[in-house]
């Protein structure tokens, strides 16, 4: 018997209960899935925890994160987390972390003391980093994620299962609430910003779908600290009982949101030091902007055309004279892409806003098909996400890691069910990756001649690769081009690629520290050649450079490669890009099993064996 057998056997003839209170686990994140997780660690007995969060309490937080409550608004997550689980237990240790899993002192030592780590992220960098920590200390992650009624939960584990890195991932499409609020640059965030408009002056009441500039902005720190000119929210009155007080006069509200807030984000001059300011734009100049573009282009469908701003302020007016009759005998209306005064509503907002920031704008059909994607959170999703995440926990921790496959949780379009499904077995490592397999390479396309050294490091290995504190040697030369030493090739960091000898051909060897992560870097010199063209691009796996018959990337991942591509736009970061109807393929084609609608009432179908 070999080592690893004699501590199989050792677990399997320990039962589950004596293992539980002696392991230790630590939460990343304490948000809607969190504190799912840590409720569920402490009513199955768990001991030994450890919470980490970096964020404070927001009033949007309460509808789902139970855990929390009014008067805990402004403090930190994990720490209230903990206090109010210590409320109904007494003999659980918890240690709560308000802080950063980025920040240094979270090193390899740091992640080695825990028996195993449960992910309850919503970004897609912190996820990286983590899987990384968790290789590089080789203890297991339960990783998992939603996305409205979808969720995913996988087990990561070195050299036995697919690491988070080892397939590309679609575009992240959640965005921070300073972005929809202070500095919007894709129309998606201004489409955003207009459905949480229309929710402010006729949905229901949601803090979370503030519209007015954010004074809390981490872009507004000076010194760590915000600036005291602003403070708090622009307007502390509800947007909807201003507009109730005004009567929804059209004239009023534009010139509010299009002209005085845009007045009060221009204030906040730290936001336009290196982006393009924006423009106010008031209702009388609206009305003088006449047609710009193809409007009167009159062979295209409306719905296909971009309006000018005068067209878009006259459906201002006219819907919000609609809505708000609706509103009459109502409480409050729900958005519905179908509805058409509703749609026009956002359609219009949302070009305005994309006008004032100098961002293309976009068909009423090409704003109804991004609208129509934006995905709330849902507390039951994260509820039984969070419950798979711990019944996964006590498989790794009776070591019987081929009972963790990856389950996915998704919604039935068709019969509205919600359906639970798991891969057939666990993913093996994808032998190209550029994170778990043995020896990382990647192809890095870039000008060498107009790339900075400094846009390098922050662009591509910090910002695309994930990377926290690299340091890069120029191989072959043995020189340090890029130091994780403060000041110590600063002088390079203004150079251009070439100008340190970095040309196409060079050979980079990337070393971060803190995630003991080694990456071997080619450098392809590039130029772009047509302005929507990426101004560099990286390619992870060699093969990929080849034709796509000859590439086999998939190396038997249920989820083929092209769902990942041919669905960017629609899915959220937080879970992966496989869809019901992907499982349906999957699932009848290597079991022949059919998705019959189903005859009992259960809101919930389970479609393998998953949780037996
Ligand atoms: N680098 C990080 N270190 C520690 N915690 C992090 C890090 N990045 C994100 N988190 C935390 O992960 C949690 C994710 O929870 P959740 O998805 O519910 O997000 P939320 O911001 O609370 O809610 P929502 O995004 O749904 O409005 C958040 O509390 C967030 O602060
Ligand atoms: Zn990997």
């Amino acid at each position: 018997m070999n080592c690893q057998e004699v501590v199989a056997a050792e677990l399997n003839n320990t039962s589950l209960a004596q293992l539980i209170p002696k392991s230790k686990i630590l939460v990343v994140g304490a948000g809607g899935i969190g504190c799912e997780i840590l409720k569920n660690l402490c009513l199955s007995g768990f001991q030994d925890v450890e919470i980490i969060d970096l964020d404070t309490i927001d009033v949007s937080n309460l509808n789902r994160q139970f855990l929390f409550r009014k008067e805990h608004v402004g403090k930190p997550k994990a720490v209230v987390a903990r206090e109010s689980v210590m409320t109904f237990t007494s003999n659980m240790k918890i240690k709560a972390y308000h802080d950063s899993i980025f920040n240094q002192e979270y090193g390899i030592n740091f992640f080695k003391r825990f028996k195993l780590v449960l992910n309850a992220l919503d970004n897609r960098s912190a996820r990286n980093h983590v899987n990384r920590m968790c290789l590089a200390a080789d203890v297991p992650l339960v990783e998992s994620g939603t996305a409205g009624y979808s969720g995913q939960v996988e087990l990561i584990k070195k050299g036995l299962t697919q690491c988070y890195e080892c397939q590309p991932k679609p575009q992240q499409r959640s965005f921070p609430g300073c972005t929809i609020r202070n500095t919007p640059s894709e129309p998606v965030h201004c489409i955003v910003w207009a459905k949480h408009l229309f929710n402010q002056l006729f949905g229901e009441d949601d803090p979370d779908q503030d519209v007015s500039p954010d004074t809390e902005d981490p872009e507004l720190k000076k010194d760590g600290e915000f600036s005291t000119t602003h403070t708090g929210d622009v307007q502390r009155k509800s947007t909807r009982q201003w507009a109730e007080e005004i009567n929804y006069e059209p004239e009023k509200l534009f010139n509010k949101f299009f002209k005085d807030d845009i007045n009060y984000l221009l204030s906040m001059e730290n936001l336009w030091k290196t982006r393009k300011a924006p423009t106010p734009l008031s209702w009388e100049e609206s009305h003088l902007c006449v047609s710009n573009i193809s409007e009167e282009d009159i062979s295209t469908s409306i719905d296909m055309r971009i309006l000018s701003l005068q067209k878009c302020a006259e459906i201002f007016s006219d819907t919000v004279t609609t809505l708000k009759k609706q509103l009459v005998n109502r409480k409050f209306l729900v958005w519905d892409k179908d509805d058409k005064p509703a749609m026009d509503f956002v359609a219009a907002c949302a070009n305005i806003r994309a006008h004032i920031f100098s961002i293309p704008q976009k068909s009423r059909f090409a704003v109804k098909s991004i609208a129509g994607n934006i995905i709330p959170a849902i507390a039951t999703a994260n509820a039984l996400i969070a419950g798979l995440v711990v019944l996964y926990a006590f498989r790794v921790l009776k070591n019987e890691l081929n009972k963790c496959p990856t389950i996915y949780l998704r919604q039935k379009s068709v019969y509205s069910k919600v359906l639970l499904a798991a891969d057939n077995s666990l993913q093996s490592p994808n032998p190209n990756c550029y994170v778990c397999s043995s020896k990382p390479v990647v192809d890095v396309f870039v000008n060498v001649f107009k790339m900075t050294l400094n846009e390098f490091e922050n662009e591509i290995l910090k910002n695309t690769l994930n990377m926290v504190a690299p340091d890069a040697i120029l191989d072959g030369k043995g020189v340090v081009v890029i130091s994780s030493e403060e000041g110590e090739t600063q002088i390079n960091n203004n150079k251009k690629l070439n100008e340190v000898g970095i040309i196409d051909g060079s050979i980079l060897k990337v070393d971060d520290f803190l995630q003991n992560y080694e990456l071997t870097v080619n450098i392809n010199h590039y130029e772009a050649k047509e302005k929507d063209d990426p101004p560099f691009k990286f390619v992870a796996n060699p093969s990929d450079l080849k034709t796509k018959q000859e590439n086999g990337v998939n190396n038997g991942v249920n989820v083929s490669t092209d769902s990942y591509t041919t669905q960017q736009s629609s899915d959220d970061d937080d879970v992966v890009t496989c869809t019901t109807e992907d499982y349906d393929y999957e699932a009848s084609s290597s079991k022949r099993r059919k998705m019959n609608p189903p005859e009992d009432e259960d809101d919930l179908i389970i479609v393998e064996d998953v949780i037996n």
